[in-house]
């Protein structure tokens, strides 16, 4: 099973909104807002999308924060690839609240609650709400960490295709 999601971190001033997930995969954990990307959607409508759909609001602008892949291995064989586009917005429309899918919290950017939330989250999202883009790779077995590698992207200061 492969899988185009998204998530999104809305972040006012010093702080992060995330949801306490109440259902499906990571139900329990804080997470960013978000989930699989439909046929015919860009990441950016989905993530729109699964903003109004999960806290009510509408995120007027998107900024990209990279690409994660977790990778799901159960008895030898892939379980599952997630490919997730990483995003944050600071100008949206509404105020978040509960939902059927998820509780709403904003948690100061140093108290964000790393013991519960994904095992991973802890090392690339403070370099994504420190303003970085990242390319991260994460393997699990049955959704335990094992082994994982991360990579900061940098500006091209070179283009990279000369057209003349
Ligand atoms: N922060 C973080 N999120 C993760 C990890 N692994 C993982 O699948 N996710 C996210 C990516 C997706 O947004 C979400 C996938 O869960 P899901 O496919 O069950 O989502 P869902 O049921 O809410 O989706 P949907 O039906 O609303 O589309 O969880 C992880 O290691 N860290």
């Amino acid at each position: 099973m492969i899988l185009v999601e998204t998530l999104l971190y809305l972040v006012r001033g010093g702080e992060v909104l995330l949801i306490l997930k109440k259902r499906g995969l990571g139900a329990g954990l804080y997470n960013g807002v978000g989930g699989k990307v439909k046929p015919g959607e860009t990441p950016e409508e989905a993530a729109v999308r699964e903003a109004v759909e999960e806290i009510g609001v509408k995120p007027l602008q998107l900024n990209w924060g990279g690409l994660l892949e977790f990778w799901n291995f159960v008895d030898g064989g892939v379980e599952s690839v997630h490919y997730v586009h990483v995003f944050t917005s600071n100008s949206y429309v509404g105020e978040p609240r509960e939902s059927e899918e998820a509780i709403p919290q904003w948690f100061r950017k140093e108290e964000v609650p790393y013991d519960k939330m994904w095992e991973d989250d802890r090392y690339w999202l403070p370099v994504v709400l420190g303003g970085g883009r990242i390319y991260g790779r994460f393997e699990f077995q049955k959704w335990k960490l094992r082994r994982w590698s991360l990579y900061l992207l940098e500006e091209a200061s070179q283009p990279l295709l000369d057209l003349v």
